[in-house]
């Protein structure tokens, strides 16, 4: 037989504790919804990596429905490098031609979304992968940005080439996903009614997805705290008057204006809570859920 050396009194106690605070959320949570965006930024290392994975299956075995939005910006970056493109950013949008997308195809939809299935069914999870081309899941339409100078010329508009916005969510193939156990893993391409790919924002992807499901929580996990303040403070239970005032002085600037505009966006469409938080940290997810204090920033309510 397995000898087991006997806990001390102390960590005994720690582990009694740390489980008895989580009951309260488990129960709260199960059966609930919870769309999870893992961000390319957060996928650092390996160890990072297997944590994020314990935790979204842990999610599972307790009755709670996560469901997988990722992205992969750094990712689509290091191949584009290795292929000797670069890329240009506007308004924090990869600007994709026909090569670019092809890529962004090739790294979101297989490297990256296989990636995480796999590491998920690793530790137990029955994962299933998804872009939004499979089952009519994301209906795309091209963005448009018009010049901020309302009398330039009609060619100064800018052309994304192959960035789209979300038009429509079809989430018939998610929903039976999630009904027959599995965690549904989505790579943030959209289709057009023509049939061309389109490559879009992790983050919106997310939100939109969090609504149509009609999520308890939206999560997403970045490389940074939360949202900042000016001193380097942790901010958290943000109004919408409160995050406009905060990017129009520039406390709130680059890939954190579109993250917290469609959070505060998922909130409006009927997301109970969103949570910004820092995917560096081990379990990261857990500690937000199923402790009193959490760990990020936190819009909407707690329950
Ligand atoms: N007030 C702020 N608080 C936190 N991060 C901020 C803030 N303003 C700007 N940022 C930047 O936003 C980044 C997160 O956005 P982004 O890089 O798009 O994340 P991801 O790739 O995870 O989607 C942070 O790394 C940080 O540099
Ligand atoms: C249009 C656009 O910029 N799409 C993103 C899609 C991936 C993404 O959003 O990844 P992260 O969440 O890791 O940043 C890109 O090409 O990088």
């Amino acid at each position: 037989m397995e000898s087991q050396k006997p806990l001390s009194e102390r960590y005994a106690d720690q582990i009694a504790h740390v489980l008895i605070e989580a009951l309260p959320y488990i129960r709260r949570f199960r059966g609930k919804t919870l769309v999870i965006k893992y961000g390319g930024n957060a996928m650092v290392d390996d160890s990072l990596k297997h944590s994020f994975a314990r935790d979204v299956v842990l999610l599972k075995l307790v009755g709670i429905n996560p469901v997988v939005v990722h992205g992969g910006g750094p990712q689509i970056g290091r191949l584009l490098e290795r292929l000797g493109k670069t890329s240009r950013f506007v308004e924090g949008m990869r600007v994709t031609d026909r090569e670019t997308m092809d890529v962004v195809e090739m790294v979101l939809g297989g490297l990256v979304n296989k990636e995480i299935v796999n590491l998920l069914n690793q530790h137990g999870g029955h994962a299933v992968g998804l872009t939004g081309k499979d089952g009519g899941l994301i209906r795309a339409r091209k963005i448009v940005l018009r010049p901020k100078d309302p009398v330039a010329e009609a060619s100064e508009i800018i052309d994304l080439g192959h960035v789209g916005e979300v038009e429509r969510i079809d989430p018939a193939v998610v929903d039976m996903l999630v009904h027959g156990d599995f965690i549904p893993v989505i790579a943030p391409i959209g289709v057009g009614e023509d049939g061309v790919s389109y490559n879009i924002n992790a983050d919106l992807v997310a939100g939109k997805i969090a609504q149509v499901l009609q999520a308890e929580k939206l999560i997403l996990l970045t490389n940074t705290r939360g949202v900042l303040g000016k001193d380097g403070e942790l901010l958290t239970g943000l109004t919408a008057a409160e995050v406009e005032r905060l990017i129009a002085d520039g406390t709130i600037s680059g890939g954190m204006i579109p993250k917290i505009r469609c959070a505060l966006d998922a909130i409006a469409g009927g997301v109970r809570s969103v949570h910004i938080i820092d995917g560096r940290i081990e379990h990261a997810v857990l500690l937000e859920l199923f402790t009193d204090r959490g760990i990020g920033t936190l819009l909407g309510g707690k329950a």
